[in-house]
C-alpha cells in the first residue's frame, strides 16, 4: 500500500529520523513505538501529506493516495467547539457525500449505528465539551467507524482514557484490521503492542528496527514504557 524508501521526516529540512525504508502493507497493523521526540508523530503527518519529507520517497501504490482517517493527539483537539456528538461524527460522512448536501438514510443510520456501537446514543446531543476524556475518545471512534477509510492513522489513541475504554477501543481497532483495514498506530503500551500488533515499527535518534513484533520487541528491554537497546 505504502513505499518508505530512503525516507527522512522532518520540519523546515531539519531531519528528526533516520532514513526509514520499508513497507506498509495492505491490511497490515503496526505499532509505532519509540521514545518522546523520535518522530512517531511527524511520521503519521508525513503520510497525511501534512509535512514534506526532508529526503527520501514515499510512494502509495499505484500512486493512489488512500482515503485516510486519522486519530490525532488529544492535546491537538480543539474540545471548546460548539458541535455535539452527533455533528462530529457526522463529518466521517464528509468525504462520500457533499459537504452541504443533507445526509441520506443510509448514511444516517450508519452515524446512529456507529455512536451505538461505542456506547454513546444517549450523549448523540450532547455539546462535546461536556464529554469526559473516555467519552471523547469513544466519539473520535465512532467518526472513524463512519469512515471507514482503507488506511486507518492512530496517534497515541488510549491516552487520557481509563483501561476499561482502552480495552474497548482496542477491540474496535481490531475489528478494523479484521475487516481488512489497514492501521497505523503510534503506542506507548508495549503490552499492548506485543498482545496485539503483528507489525512494528521502533524509532529511534539515529537507526530503526522494523518487523514483525515477535522478532523485534523481545530485542529491546523495557523499563516502564520506555524501551532501551539491548546489546
Ligand atoms: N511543527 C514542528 N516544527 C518543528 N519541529 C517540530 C514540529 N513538530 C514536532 N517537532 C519536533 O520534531 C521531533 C519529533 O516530534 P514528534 O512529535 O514526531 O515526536 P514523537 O515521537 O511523536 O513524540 P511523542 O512520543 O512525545 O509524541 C521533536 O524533536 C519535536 O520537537
Amino acid at each position: 500500500m505504502i513505499t518508505l524508501n530512503q525516507l527522512v521526516l522532518g520540519y523546515q529540512g531539519r531531519a528528526v529520523t533516520p532514513a526509514l525504508t520499508g513497507q506498509i502493507t495492505k491490511g497490515s497493523m503496526t505499532a509505532v513505538i519509540g521514545a518522546n521526540g523520535t518522530g512517531k508523530s511527524t511520521l503519521l503527518k508525513t503520510l497525511l501529506k501534512l509535512q514534506v519529507p526532508v529526503s527520501g520517497q514515499l510512494r502509495f501504490t499505484d500512486g493512489n493516495v488512500p482515503r485516510i482517517a486519522w486519530l490525532p493527539q488529544l492535546a491537538e483537539m480543539e474540545r471548546q467547539f460548539p458541535a455535539t456528538v452527533y455533528d462530529v461524527v457526522c463529518m466521517g460522512a464528509w468525504p462520500v457525500r457533499n459537504l452541504f448536501s443533507a445526509l441520506n438514510r443510509q448514511n444516517r443510520l450508519r452515524i446512529a449505528d456507529a455512536i451505538e456501537r461505542v456506547g454513546l446514543s444517549a450523549y448523540s446531543k450532547q455539546p462535546i465539551e461536556m464529554l469526559s476524556g473516555g467519552q471523547f475518545q469513544r466519539m473520535l471512534f465512532a467518526r472513524l467507524l463512519v469512515q471507514n477509510a482503507p488506511l486507518v492513522l492512530l496517534d497515541e489513541p488510549f491516552t487520557g482514557v481509563d483501561s476499561q475504554t482502552s480495552d474497548f477501543l482496542m477491540s474496535l481497532i481490531c475489528q478494523m484490521h479484521q475487516t481488512g483495514q489497514t492501521v497505523l498506530a503510534v503506542l506507548h503500551d508495549n503490552e499492548r503492542v506485543s498482545r496485539y500488533f503483528p507489525q512494528v515499527l521502533l524509532l529511534a535518534q539515529d537507526h530503526f528496527h522494523w518487523g514483525k513484533t515477535a522478532e523485534v520487541l523481545p530485542r529491546y528491554s523495557q523499563f516502564g514504557t520506555h524501551l532501551v537497546l539491548s546489546a
